[in-house]
């Protein structure tokens, strides 16, 4: 070359004289100098070589010493911006797990964007994974073309761009290091000289002791030169820097994002920027790394991206510009080449593209832009199942730790508050409880469920049941009777079963006839309500399974078992079986049942469900009406009295006033008479209920007219003459017009307080058990029941549904105790019997407890009295005597005025309560040869009913620990010792 030259070059310039430390370099060689610029005559066919100028060659100098911390952690180059302002170096390093990808070996060195991911291929050609410990960054003002292309700066010699996808590690930038941007007009910007301390933004991580060590020695180190940084940027270049993506511009396959969600500090750039950064497989990409506008704050924490990321849900798109079936990074490849997906925005990619485009996948199989963005649900799961290509690109180590962060990271777990059981959106810790049980849902995706957690029935709402969990897990609300839809009439423990599941019970032999209620546990056995015998398994019958297999219907699968401990998997269960104590609260009709149980669901915090409370709203509707046609009926009644003292006063006309309309104060206008006349007729016909609902709005302005008529307020004044009026109805007909209308909502104590809120059949049930807060306001001095595992199950049921002579008594022999409910003032009240003769209903209630104390199957229960109404019965007392019963025919009490004073109107109620619970005591020893527990309540007050709801809880406990407990210490509690003596 140098001879061919020769000949055509005349003059042969000398080389350009070498510094002193050249000299004497037996190997340099004046006549190989290249790039002598021809003067001769022109030919368009000669190549013309440009000169070189040597001293004008970038050289990278070695790593100084100063530069390596003692943590040898090094500097990893991030974006450069695009603005000219030069700026001091900033650093700032934090605490960071985040994993990131190292190169092994100089040549792999790669200067990275994050201080989080990189990758890098070692010696065994698999890509290695390291894990900053922390993050930094540095801001220079400039960019460079091709910016992103990797620096591979060699100690003490030139930087060369490599095109290796490799990745370097994370290192720490000391402030005062500067990194060297050596001017590149040509696009050659491959060489690049990173000084600190000036333009270029970096960003960088701390790492650890590790593989990242060695990678120092490539970095030039100028931490005590000043930084020549290009003026030259040319467009395009921070884009080329960031799209990571675009194997064209980058080979970097670092990100922001991925620091984003790790570190707390990121870069941010302004919305321009991003625009022009949409990576070839997104639609939209958020920038990896962002830029400051060169004016504002240097720092944009990483909250304000991932939150606008997450706030906006600008979910990444994947789109591929190449042929259907390519990689979407390098476009190459067909539908058949093995690609891994980002589990975000379900982008594919080729074994060439994946390590590049996921990064050291912090949050698993993210490509860097879906970094902090939730998963697609449709790839749950696939969560945590590593991919061969995974395998084989990866080791088993690195495999494995990214399978653990695609499962357990933050950002991928299922937003619990996005499932919602029996109607009650789950906590993170029900969340996890529920997906860490022995037999978890499958395939939980955010959406409504309800879950039956004696059986571990699990089905979407109003569905079938579509699996059986594990059981006994506290998660969600209550399982409703219409969670599944059934329209079957037979409920399986209180859920009303559909039709298939009525098959399937067939199957297993259970013809269901009278619509039975079941509990069915979870190994499958099942009992009818109210029985104490285990009429069978539905698992045992191979029968069942089929059905189960034809109908869609789940069966159990080994896992099946409640959550707890496994060994003791069997035990738990029965003990918790064992632990619902039921409670069988009966009265007769208007002895209060219903308000002591819905009191019982206000204290325990058993919620009415929205339906319920719709139809307890049209129930307050109707008597609203009902309340106001006996008004109406009452005032017509006091319109003739008044007429008719009238027409004596005008046939005395001693006393006649000379007016003789014929207007009382209780006449109403036409508009309101003819409203009268039609609801009275209404009423008659017996049809209120079923118009007064559906014609709630059109009659409420009568309801506002009416209350404010002057006639009707007459009568409302009077209203304890009108017998038919309860007198509860003043609560609401105070309220009436409120109460009319479209728009009201009922309040818990307007529930509380209707009458004839009740069960279809009469049969309603809760559980519950005694909180904390609950149970110290009751009594202190018992706390065993504080343990949530001691559940209790109040059943109430009304009289009628117990059937002639209590035949239905037998469907709940397996009750604990039973609270039999009495009206302390129906004393002097009448009703018929059932052959229509008048009797007195104290009488009528005793013979209603006479029928369940001698019931065979009631034999050995514990009874629990409760004298309800006492509040009725001291304003009674005072009016009407206990003796107008015949059964109290002797109480003759006899009050010292001292005590009389002492105790004020009040004792005579207590005496009637003491002689009253003595009575039903006496009878029942007589019949049963037991004693009867009595205790007084009122039935509005929650207190009232929560204390004798304890005290029942009480004889039970003392039933099962007998020695532990007296007589005395429970009739010191609330059991009132009648003393007739005094
Ligand atoms: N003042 C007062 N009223 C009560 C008390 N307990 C119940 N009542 C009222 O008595 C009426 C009848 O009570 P319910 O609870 O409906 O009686 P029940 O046993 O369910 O009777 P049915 O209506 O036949 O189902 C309602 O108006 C209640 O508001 C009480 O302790 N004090
Ligand atoms: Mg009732």
């Amino acid at each position: 070359m140098a001879g061919i030259l020769r000949k055509f070059l005349p003059v042969v310039q000398p080389s350009p004289k070498r510094g002193d430390d050249d000299v004497g370099n037996d190997t340099y060689n004046d006549e190989y100098s290249f790039a002598i610029e021809y003067s001769g005559p022109v030919s368009n066919n000669i190549p013309r070589v440009l000169p070189i100028v040597f001293d004008q060659i970038p050289v990278a100098a070695p790593v100084a010493s100063s530069s390596l911390s003692s943590d040898s952690s090094l500097p990893v180059v991030q974006p450069i911006v695009r603005h000219n302002r030069l700026k001091e170096p900033k650093l700032s390093s934090e605490s960071l797990n985040a994993p990131c990808v190292s190169g092994e070996g100089e040549s792999s060195t790669r200067v990275d964007s994050s201080d989080a991911l990189g990758s890098a291929t070692g010696a065994d050609g698999k890509f290695k994974l390291c894990y900053g410990i922390s993050s930094g960054k540095l801001e220079c003002s400039d960019d460079q073309d091709n910016l992103s292309e990797i620096l591979d700066c060699k100690a003490g010699d030139e930087c060369i761009p490599v095109e290796s996808e490799v990745v370097g590690g994370s290192g720490k930038l000391e402030s005062s290091s500067k990194l060297k941007c050596p001017d590149d007009q040509d696009n050659s910007s491959e060489i690049l000289d990173c000084t600190a301390g000036d333009e270029c933004m970096l960003t960088v991580s701390e790492v650890g002791e590790g593989s990242c060590k060695q990678e120092t020695s490539h970095c030039h180190d100028t931490s005590h030169d000043d930084v020549e940084l290009p003026n030259n940027s040319q467009e395009g270049a921070v884009a080329g820097f960031h799209d990571y993506m675009n194997p064209a511009n980058s080979e970097s396959t670092e990100s922001g994002l991925s620091s984003r969600s790790l570190s707390s500090e990121v870069f941010s750039c302004k919305e321009e920027y991003c625009n022009n950064e949409e990576s070839r497989g997104h639609v939209k990409k958020l920038s990896a790394v962002t830029f400051l506008e060169p004016d504002t704050s240097d720092t944009v924490y990483e909250e304000s991206v991932y939150s606008e990321a997450e706030s906006n849900n600008v979910k990444p798109k994947a789109e591929r510009n190449g042929k259907k079936g390519s990689c979407y990074r390098c476009l190459k490849g067909i539908q058949f080449t093995v690609k891994e997906a980002c589990i975000v925005c379900g982008a594919k990619y080729c074994s060439n593209c994946v390590v590049r485009a996921m990064g050291s996948m912090p949050e698993g199989r993210k490509c860097v832009p879906c970094i902090g963005f939730r998963i697609d649900e449709a790839n749950r799961r696939n969560l945590g199942k590593s991919s061969w290509m995974l395998k084989r690109l990866l080791n088993d180590m690195e495999v494995k730790q990214i399978m653990k962060a695609e499962i357990s990271c933050l950002m991928n777990q299922l937003p619990p508050e996005q499932v919602c059981v029996n109607g009650e959106p789950l906590s993170q810790n029900q969340l996890v409880m529920l997906q860490g049980c022995p037999n978890p849902p499958k395939k939980l995706t955010p959406g409504n469920y309800w879950y039956d957690k004696v059986s571990g029935l699990w089905g979407k709402d109003g569905y079938n049941p579509c699996q059986i969990i594990s059981s006994q897990l506290e998660v969600g609300g209550h399982l409703k009777a219409e969670a599944s839809n059934g329209n079957t009439n037979v409920y399986v423990n209180n859920r009303q079963i559909t039709r298939k599941e009525l098959y399937m019970l067939k199957a297993a032999g259970e013809q269901c006839e009278g619509y039975p209620h079941f509990w069915l546990s979870a190994d499958g056995s099942y009992q009818e309500e109210g029985q104490n015998h285990v009429k069978g398994n539905i698992w045992d019958k191979k029968r069942t399974k089929l059905v189960c297999a034809l109908l869609s219907l789940p069966t159990p699968t080994d896992n099946t078992r409640p959550c707890g401990d496994d060994v003791n998997a069997i035990g738990y269960n029965y003990l918790e079986l064992k632990k619902l104590h039921k409670l069988f609260l009966v009265g007769d009709k208007k002895s209060g049942t219903s308000t002591i149980y819905k009191q019982a669901k206000l204290i325990f915090n058993v919620p009415f469900s929205e339906d319920e409370r719709q139809n307890i709203k049209l129930i307050i509707q109707s008597n609203l009406y009902r309340y106001i046609a006996i008004l109406l009926e009452g005032r017509e009644r006091f319109e003739e009295e008044s007429l008719t003292e009238k027409w004596k006063q005008v046939v005395d006309p001693s006393s006649y006033s000379g007016q003789s309309d014929e207007k009382t104060m209780y006449s109403i206008g036409q508009r309101l008479k003819a409203f009268s006349d039609w609801l009275l007729k209404v009423m008659v016909s017996g049809n209120l209920e079923a118009i007064f609902p559906a014609a709630t709005r059109e009659y409420a302005p009568f309801v506002e007219e009416l209350w404010k008529d002057m006639a009707f307020q007459a009568t409302y004044n009077r209203r304890n003459e009108l017998d038919m009026l309860p007198r509860v109805a003043t609560y609401f007909l105070e309220r009436a017009v409120e109460i009319s209308r479209p728009i009201y909502e009922p309040s818990d104590m307007d529930i509380l307080y209707a009458e004839g809120v009740t069960s279809s059949n009469g049969l309603c049930s809760m559980e519950f058990s005694f909180p904390k807060s609950t149970q110290e306001s009751f009594a202190d001095a018992y706390t065993d029941q504080n343990n949530p595992l001691f559940r209790y199950q109040l059943i109430r049921v009304h009289p009628r549904s117990l059937g002639e002579n209590c035949k239905w008594l037998e469907m709940f022999e397996d009750v604990d105790i039973v609270l039999f409910s009495v009206s302390l003032t129906e004393y002097d009240e009448l009703v018929e019997d059932s052959n229509g003769n008048p009797t007195n209903k104290m009488l009528m209630s005793k013979q209603l407890f006479e029928s369940i104390v001698t019931h065979p199957r009631f034999n050995e229960k514990d009874f629990l009295l409760l004298l309800n109404k006492y509040d009725l019965l001291e304003e009674k007392m005072e009016q009407v005597p206990l003796t107008k019963c015949e059964w109290f025919h002797d109480f003759n009490p006899v009050i010292s005025i001292n005590y009389s004073r002492r105790t004020g109107k009040t004792s005579l109620a207590q005496y009637a309560f003491h002689y009253i619970a003595v009575k039903f005591k006496i009878l029942f020893q007589d019949l049963s040869g037991h004693k009867l527990f009595v205790s007084q309540v009122t039935g509005l007050e929650p207190d009232s009913v929560g204390e004798a709801l304890k005290y029942a809880s009480e004889i039970l406990k003392w039933e099962e620990e007998e020695h532990s407990y007296t007589h005395n210490d429970l009739s010191s509690f609330t059991d009132y010792e009648p003393n007739s003596s005094a």
